[in-house]
């Protein structure tokens, strides 16, 4: 994972806003099929995965026009990396993406979860985990319901897909995470603007104790 010079903000300006996901998971899990499939619709057999990719997209969620950045954390074979602490700081959510033909793939799933949660913590991160290939049911390795186990246990979404074979499974997943952030970055700019204004009540008011004017006359409607 290459991640040292990423933007490091959430970002919404005035009806447009901006999430970012972190797409993480074993080699060869799908995650460039997943991430591609979400955003062209197209599912393409082999990508060059040296590289993290950050992809852009521009669309529409609950009447709010929203870019997504997904960056496809590419991953070597064989190694756990770890996560590191800029790519935590920049994504607003992760998707950890693994085989159900590959339990190893599960295992490392359980593992970047637990990171992500830990890198994020205390903060409420969403992470979205998705257990791909589904059309390869007769080589499953790993049961739907262990999936469903796990998402219960760090409290994260779940869903099973085949990025090769269906299309809407994939929509689906994606857009309940996007759903999510948008909900989240549009509460945490509802939050701040009731912080700012309650502290320009409270400066008013002690503005006017000091100099005994009536400055402040009512409280602003937050
Ligand atoms: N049958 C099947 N094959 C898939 C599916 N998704 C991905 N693949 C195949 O699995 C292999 C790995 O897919 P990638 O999307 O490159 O996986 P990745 O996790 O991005 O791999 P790295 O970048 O190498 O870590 C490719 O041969 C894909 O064609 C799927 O849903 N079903």
């Amino acid at each position: 994972m290459k991640s040292e010079k990423l933007p490091m903000t959430t970002e919404m300006t005035g009806g447009q806003t901006t999430v970012r996901v972190a797409v993480l998971g074993s080699p060869r899990a799908g995650k460039s099929a997943v991430t591609v499939r979400f955003l062209t619709k197209r599912f393409i057999g082999e990508y060059n995965s040296s590289e993290d990719m950050v992809y852009r997209h521009n669309t529409k969620i609950d009447e709010n026009q929203v870019d997504i950045e997904v960056m496809d954390c590419s991953c070597p074979e064989n190694q756990s990396l770890p996560i590191p602490e800029t790519l935590a700081v920049w994504a607003d959510a992760f998707v950890v993406v693994y085989s159900i033909c590959d339990r190893s793939s599960f295992q490392e799933a359980k593992r970047l979860i637990c990171t992500v949660q830990k890198l994020k913590s205390p903060s409420y991160v969403p992470v979205m985990l998705i257990a791909n290939k589904t059309d390869l049911d007769h080589r499953r390795e790993v049961e739907v319901e262990e999936g469903q186990e796990l998402s219960l246990e760090y409290g994260c979404r779940f869903h099973e897909v085949s990025a090769a074979d269906c299309y809407i499974s994939v929509h689906i997943a994606f857009t309940g995470l996007m759903k999510e952030i948008v909900t989240m970055v549009q509460n945490q700019k509802l939050n701040s603007l009731k912080r700012r204004k309650s502290s320009l009540y409270s400066v008013s008011k002690a503005i006017q104790s000091m100099f005994g004017k009536n400055l402040v006359k009512r409280k602003p409607s937050i």
